[in-house]
This record gives structure tokens, sequence and C-alpha cells, in this order.
């Protein structure tokens, strides 16, 4: 049965196209959201089979995508190249120029003004499911760019959202950490690609306390341990290993730091 087999995770998207070779590629999408685009943003638009931005975040691609580019085809060639496949939310932080911008070049235009009860990123993963088949859902992994830092009601709710959709593999990114949610229903396997994250990490335990938790791989593991605010939850821990196994009776946030410079070293290092 599925629920057996370990979840395996990697974050392969971290990593360039071209040097995933030998391996079942993930399904992604990609989320734009309304902060500063990190640093390996065009990376992630790469490794995208459709991308969105959440209303305000389509100011940030617009903005920020040239600078990250280098200026390297002035910044309306990058504009055009980085164009949204849909933009959606309640569109209250989008600017009118670039909304005209990129519906003149195309880009779908998903107006939910009349819904002022779900986040415009919790909208966008809604978009994304209707989106794809069945069969391409089951390999799919949502990437969200810009989801921490900032205002905190956002960046609970972003995890909020994790919590929501918590069958649907979501990674929250900013440039210096993601965050995942990993199901208490399945044995997890985090493959640590040491070039691009870690060693700092965390297993935090959200919304109710963990009665139980074991893993491996790590500097501080849990055996049996129990996790709660107000008590232990595992912040400031350290990989050791090139894996990481997690068991839990409850959901857990793993998160790990990412490095900076990572893409340079991986230039120079075939
Ligand atoms: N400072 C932030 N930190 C983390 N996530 C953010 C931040 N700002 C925006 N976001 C994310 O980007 C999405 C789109 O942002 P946008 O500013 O367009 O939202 P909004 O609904 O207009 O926000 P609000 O009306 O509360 O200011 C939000 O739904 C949220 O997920
Ligand atoms: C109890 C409660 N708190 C806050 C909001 C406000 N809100 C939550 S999501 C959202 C849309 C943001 O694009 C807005 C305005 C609400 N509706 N209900």
């Amino acid at each position: 049965m599925a629920e057996n087999l370990p979840m395996i995770h990697r974050s392969s998207f971290l990593l360039p196209p071209t040097t995933l070779t030998g391996q079942v590629p993930a399904t992604y999408a990609l989320i734009i959201l309304n902060q500063r685009l990190p640093r390996f943003s065009p990376l992630l638009w790469d490794h995208a089979k459709v991308r969105l931005c959440a209303d305000g975040g389509a100011n940030r691609l617009f903005d920020d995508m040239p600078e990250l580019c280098g200026g390297e085809h002035g910044g309306s060639g990058v504009r055009k190249r980085y164009k949204p496949d849909v933009i959606k939310g309640d569109m209250d932080s989008i600017r009118p120029d670039v909304l005209n911008y990129y519906r003149d070049l195309g880009t779908k235009i998903v107006d939910n003004s009349d819904d002022q009860d779900t986040t415009d990123l919790h909208k966008c993963i809604a978009y994304i499911l209707d989106f794809f088949s069945d069969e391409r859902k089951s390999n799919l992994c949502i990437l969200v760019a810009g989801a921490l830092g900032g205002r905190f009601d956002h960046e609970m709710g972003n995890i909020n959202t994790l919590c929501r959709f918590s069958t649907t593999r979501i990674v929250l990114l900013s440039d210096d950490c993601l965050i995942q949610l990993l199901p208490s229903n399945r044995h997890h396997e985090i493959s640590i690609i040491s070039s691009v994250e870690g060693p700092h990490c965390g297993l935090i335990p959200i919304g109710i306390p963990c009665g139980s938790s074991t893993t491996t791989g790590l500097q501080w593991n849990l055996d049996n341990t129990e996790m709660r605010f107000g008590g232990l939850v595992s912040t400031s821990n350290i990989v050791k290993g090139e894996t990481v196994t997690v068991r839990s009776d409850s959901d857990l946030l793993w998160t790990i730091s990412l490095k900076k410079n990572s893409h340079e070293d991986e230039r120079q290092t075939p």
C-alpha cells in the first residue's frame, strides 16, 4: 500500500533542470506572491509547467525579474520572456500598468474580488488543482515564491494554506529557507542536497501537540519525543546525513535553510 512506502522529498527544483538526468521529475507549478522575488526565481520558473501570480505578485515579477536576470536583454526582453500564464486574486494590490501589460501579452486574468474570505495564495492553489488532470496531480509539487518574511499575518496565512491543502505537495520558499508539511499518515525520507540547502533545519508541530516523533539524520534526533508549543519544538537543529527520516503521529512542518551563492557553486562544479 502506498501509505507504507516512504514519501520522498528532494529539493531538485533548486538545481538547473539540465542536471536532473535519470530522475522522474515532479510536475512543478509556480506561484509568485507579493514579496521580493527570491534570487533563484528564474530557476523555479524554468522547472514549472504552469506559472501564476497571486494578485500583487505580478508587480514583483514585473519589477524584480529584470534585475534578477542581470539586465541581460534589457527590462522589456526579460518581462516578455517571463510572462505568467495566470494572474489570480482579489486584484487590490496589482498596479493597473502591470495588469494591462500582462493582459496585452496574453496572460489570463482571473478576478476574484468577490471572495474576501480566502487568501490569494489559496485561490491560486485551487486553480492549479483544477488545471491538472488526476494523473498529473499525483506527481504535482507547487512551489510558492516569496512566502516568508514581511507581514506575519501573511506568513501565518501561507502556512495555514499548507494545512488546508495537506494532501498536496506545496513548498513555501524565501531567499533564506523553505517550509513544507509532512503529513502524519506517511513516513518521510528527505534527501538533502547539501550544495543548496542546510545545515540548519527544524521540525515544528502545527495546530495541535504532537505525541510522538522519531527522526534519523539530525544532530538532535527525536526518539518517540513529544513536541508542542509551550513545550519542546525542534528549532536550530542540524542536518547530519544525506537523508533525514521522519515519523510522527501528527503533521509536522519541515524547514531547512537555503545556502546563499549556491547557484554560483553549482555552476563552478559540473
Ligand atoms: N509580506 C508578506 N509576507 C508573506 N506573504 C505575503 C506578503 N505579502 C503578500 N503575501 C502573499 O502574497 C499574496 C498576494 O499578496 P497581496 O498583497 O496581493 O495580497 P492582499 O490580499 O492584497 O493583501 P492585503 O489586502 O492583506 O494587504 C497574499 O495572499 C500572500 O499569500
Ligand atoms: C475572520 C476573517 N478575518 C479576516 C478576513 C479578511 N480576509 C481574509 S482572506 C482575505 C482576502 C485577501 O485577499 C481577506 C480580506 C476575513 N474574511 N475573515
